[in-house]
């Protein structure tokens, strides 16, 4: 691989893992990025980006104090910026929008944490697109392209952040001056988390209650300025500030924001949607009445990729490192193993390749399945949204659960080293356990998709037409089952039962809680968790279908040995989700006590089957190291000179004797103190 500029040599065990691979790494490479072309492409943006080194650290990060750390987060951002804007100079519209995931991976290498400028190019830029009309996409678009203001979002509150019908910051409309006055009238109301609002961005976008003629129309979408573009102060009737430190996103100075009756033009209300005309008179939006929320759609779309990438980082770490590591001695007389030989190491390691490619695929799905919608809503057609909700919703919100174990999961993999801030591997876990809450709370999510399937369940009892991802509820109502078989195919038709079961079960609980007398929001909230379980299958069934169909598309014409690779890490997907959820097999599909037994030496024959190409399947993510920032991962897999250079660059190291002996430890040990 040409993608390391490495200092030091590669160790031995590395060396004869990558001899030991039997396909061809580059094809796979290709494969994960969409085609060779794309792959091109984005190795020559990290060149760009990564090849000066403009970027490194003088000091490393963890050592800084908060407010330093900040600064130099600003510093790299501004750099970054550059090669933003050349990116962003042959973007015209959201179809481009795979640069992003290219800048958004080079962006890894420049902050172990978080840019400031994250939400201007995440959300601001994205709400611009599709909120503004045309006019004011004109307006608005070439300042945030070319970066010559910076946004957020600003729509949760302290008191509200899932139940966006709750938020109090109201936008009153003055017809007098044709401006709105927005304010926040409690604490609660004032706005929370915005990621760069605390001291970075002059700009943002705040969601609040829309009143006109003394009616509320809800929550609409402005474009408020709330600091001076030359002196960066906060304007008059503008309260901003940092919400303090975090877990993780430290470097992301998220901050809240309140309004004193602070006045903005009625152009500045996102008008492409509803709108209020210069007299104060509400046009309604004539088509769905959720299309405000369209940016946490995109978002949500977005993140499966996001985690997907995080994943394939991790795993790059940990399955590196297990082949470097060597513990124990299994068999007297003989050399300690590598760790990596140990079946339940590879029970840990190899579900995180297979998760990475899955999610990594079902995001490329996803993104299609989004672009076809909006495609539609541009001609008006709104039919398909539900289902593109109810998909994002749960591919957002189960990825990003199984990510967070899985990640933890290769952090328990890699022992003690593992939890050293220089494996990497603590920054990767800080910033995905927040995408579990961020853009939608994972049973929050969970719960519209839920309300999605009992709708499609009652309307394939009823033989009305259901939408593509849920066609298996017209067999399971029809009292159709497929025998359990164990082959990948009836694993996956398997699922489908487990998730049309569950489904069923769930409206069944509903209807006998409604008919003891229960109102449906009861019936509905004593299910949620049988619900919440219901959606995660439906969602697990979708990821497992989309991941095999699309390998078995993607590797049509590929090699021998690539196909088969492929199809290992497919089939350790399934066996290893099949094997998790014998309960649910048990009751829902034929499969038998003994077929499990099967199933389980199935998976076992498969991590043996896959462990020769354990490095080869994570060196085809083709992780730059400046990307993974590890000391445990890198490509020369020298672990223990890094571990080492690392631990010599603690500040308690750069002196022989700290202070503290002198002031307390030498007094307490002579009795003085
Ligand atoms: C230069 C350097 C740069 C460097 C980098 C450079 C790299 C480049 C960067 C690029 C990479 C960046 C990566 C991204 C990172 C971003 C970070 C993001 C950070 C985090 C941001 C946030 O965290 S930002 C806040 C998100 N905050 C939520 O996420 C609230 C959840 N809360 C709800 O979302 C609603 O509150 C909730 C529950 C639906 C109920 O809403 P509600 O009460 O109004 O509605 P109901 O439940 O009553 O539902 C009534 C009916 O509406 C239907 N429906 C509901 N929603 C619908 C919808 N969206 N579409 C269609 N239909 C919808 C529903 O299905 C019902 O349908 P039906 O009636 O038919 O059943
Ligand atoms: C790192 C980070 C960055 C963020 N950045 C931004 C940003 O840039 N802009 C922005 O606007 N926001 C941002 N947020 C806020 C984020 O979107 C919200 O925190 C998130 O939507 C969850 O809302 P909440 O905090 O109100 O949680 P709550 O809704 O209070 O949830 C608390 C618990 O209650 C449960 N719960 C709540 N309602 C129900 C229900 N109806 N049924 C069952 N259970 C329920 C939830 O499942 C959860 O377990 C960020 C958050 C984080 C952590």
């Amino acid at each position: 691989m040409s993608q390391n500029k490495t200092i030091m040599e590669v160790n031995q065990e590395l060396v004869k893992e990558r001899a030991k691979c039997n396909f061809n790494v580059l094809e796979v490479t290709h494969i994960l990025d969409g085609g060779e072309k794309n792959t091109l492409h984005r190795k020559k943006i990290e060149s760009i980006a990564l090849d000066e080194g403009a970027y490194k650290d003088p000091i490393p990060e963890e050592y800084l104090s908060p407010k330093e750390k900040y600064e130099n987060a600003v510093r790299k951002s501004c750099l970054f910026c550059k090669i933003v804007k050349n990116a962003l100079t042959e973007f015209t519209g959201l179809e481009h929008f795979s640069n992003f995931f290219v800048l958004r991976r080079t962006a890894d290498a420049f902050f172990k944490e978080i840019s400031p400028f994250l939400l201007h190019l995440g959300m601001f830029l994205p709400t611009i697109l599709g909120q503004c009309t045309t006019e004011q996409q004109a307006y608005w678009l070439p300042r945030v392209l070319d970066i010559q203001i910076i946004g957020t979002y600003a729509q949760t509150e302290l008191g509200h952040g899932t139940f966006i019908r709750g938020l109090e910051t109201t936008a009153t409309y003055d017809p007098e001056t044709e401006e709105f006055v927005l304010h926040s009238p409690t604490l609660t109301s004032y706005k929370w988390w915005a990621g760069g609002l605390g001291k970075t961005v002059n700009y943002c976008i705040v969601v609040a209650q829309l009143y006109t003629k003394g009616v509320c129309h809800g929550t609409h979408l402005f474009i408020v300025q709330i600091r001076d573009e030359e002196t960066h102060m906060p304007l008059p009737g503008i309260k901003v500030g940092e919400i303090g430190a975090k877990m993780g996103f430290n470097t992301a100075d998220n901050g809240y924001l309140a309004f004193d009756h602070y006045r903005i033009p009625r152009q500045n209300m996102m008008m492409k949607n509803a709108q209020v005309l210069k007299d104060g008179t509400y046009v309604k939006p004539d088509s769905h009445g959720k299309l405000t929320y369209g940016t946490m759609v995109l978002v949500r779309v977005i993140l499966v990729n996001e985690v997907a990438f995080n994943l394939a980082k991790a795993c790059t770490i940990a399955t590196r490192y297990s082949a470097v590591r060597r513990q124990s001695q299994p068999k007297p007389n003989e050399p300690e193993p590598q760790i990596l030989d140990y079946t339940t190491q590879q029970h840990k390691l190899f579900i995180c390749i297979a998760t990475a490619h899955a999610l990594q695929l079902a995001s490329a799905w996803l993104w299609k399945t989004f672009n076809a919608v909006m495609s539609d809503m541009k001609k008006g057609n709104t039919d398909s949204l539900p289902e593109l909700h109810a998909l994002s919703s749960c591919l957002k919100a189960l990825s990003t659960s199984d990510v967070t174990s899985l990640i933890e999961q290769c952090r328990y993999s890699c022992g003690g080293h593992g939890y050293m801030l220089c494996s990497g591997l603590p920054n990767i876990y800080s910033f995905v356990t927040a995408t579990r809450t961020y853009e939608g709370d994972y049973t929050i999510l969970l719960l519209q998709t839920a309300r999605f399937l009992v709708k499609a369940y009652e309307q394939a009892e009823a033989g009305t037409p259901v939408t593509p991802t849920v066609l298996y509820l017209i067999e399971f109502v029809s009292g159709k089952r497929t025998p359990w078989d164990g082959s990948p195919e009836g694993i996956i038709k398997s699922f489908q039962e487990i998730a049309a079961g569950n489904i069923s079960s769930c409206v069944k609980s509903i209807r006998n809680r409604m008919s003891s007398g229960l109102s449906f929001e009861d019936a509905w909230e004593l299910t949620t968790i049988q619900l919440v379980g219901a959606a995660e299958a439906h969602c697990r069934a979708v990821i497992s279908d989309t991941y095999k169909k699309e390998i078995a598309r993607i590797t049509a014409s590929s090699s021998t040995n690539v196909k088969i690779v492929m199809e290992q890490l497919v089939n350790l997907y399934l066996h290893y989700w099949a094997l998790n959820r014998t309960g649910d097999l048990l009751r829902y599909s034929s499969i038998s006590g003994e077929d499990v037994a099967n199933l389980q030496m199935k998976y076992e024959e498969l991590l043996t089957l896959i462990r020769p190409n354990a490095v080869g399947l994570v060196d085809a993510f083709d992780l730059r190291d400046e990307i993974l920032h590890s000391a445990l991962g890198s490509y020369d897999g020298q672990v223990y000179k890094r571990l080492f250079a690392e631990a010599l660059k603690s500040p308690l190291n750069q002196e022989p004797v700290n202070e503290t002996f002198h002031k307390y430890l030498k007094p307490t040990m002579q009795g003085k103190l």
